[in-house]
């Protein structure tokens, strides 16, 4: 049954996390993470500054890029107020059914909708399909060759307002230099960059915040 790595991290989740505990399975996968298997969450360490740049932000209308097993929606939904919601976007249908469990298994289902397809035709439906005005919060951490292409589509789709908190995983490993220049130097966004450290690595990487201006 647990023929992938995604499946195993999910089953130790159910093995060793309290069910409608969102810490223990954020917790949880840090563990297996950490001792038996490297895995592409945003992990602990750079979760703390997600963690801490959610709640400075106050979001209530939330979108993630790249959903995985779950873990930073997991970890962003544990801090929401009510009422608050999180659409998280997975390419991988795989991937998608490991992270709808772990979502489920945590009980923060309420919090957060997983939108199973492609960036590229989900974001210019956001606004008609899922009734989605604007966006508070974004947390982009899918294929490094579409930060860029995405954010200016987020843009063209009027989907960002002045002070939206757009936040980049991995900008240093693996990577997005060219999301990086634009965001940096078009004039439409205040950046702040955050050196942390690759997850369950000693290798350092970075999350950056762009805050659109409007
Ligand atoms: O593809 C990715 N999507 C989202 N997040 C990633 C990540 O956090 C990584 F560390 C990495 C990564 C993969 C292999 C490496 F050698 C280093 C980083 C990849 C992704
Ligand atoms: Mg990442």
């Amino acid at each position: 049954m647990n023929h992938t790595k995604e499946q195993r991290v999910l089953q130790y989740v159910l093995d060793n996390a309290t069910r409608g505990d969102p810490q223990s399975v954020v917790d949880s996968i840090d563990n297996y993470c950490n001792k038996e298997e490297w895995a592409m969450n945003v992990g602990d360490q750079k979760g703390l500054i997600l963690d801490n740049i959610v709640n400075e932000s106050n979001p209530c209308v939330l979108l993630e890029l790249g959903t995985y097993c779950g873990y930073s929606a997991v970890r962003i939904a544990r801090l929401l107020k009510p009422g608050a919601h999180l659409y998280t976007v997975e390419f991988n249908p795989a991937f998608a059914a490991v992270a709808k469990q772990m979502i489920e298994f945590a009980g923060v289902q309420d919090k957060v909708q997983i939108l199973e397809g492609n960036t590229q035709d989900i974001i210019p439906q956001l606004k008609k399909k899922y009734e989605v005005d604007t966006l508070d919060f974004v947390f982009i951490d899918h294929w490094k060759d579409k930060y860029l292409e995405d954010t200016k589509l987020l843009e063209k789709c009027n989907l960002l307002r002045k002070g939206t908190v757009v936040l980049a995983d991995n900008v240093i490993v693996p990577g997005a230099p060219d999301f990086l220049e634009y965001v940096r130097t078009c004039g439409r966004y205040d950046c702040t960059n955050y050196p942390s450290f690759l997850e369950y690595m000693d290798e350092k990487d970075a999350l950056e915040k762009a805050i659109f201006r409007g």
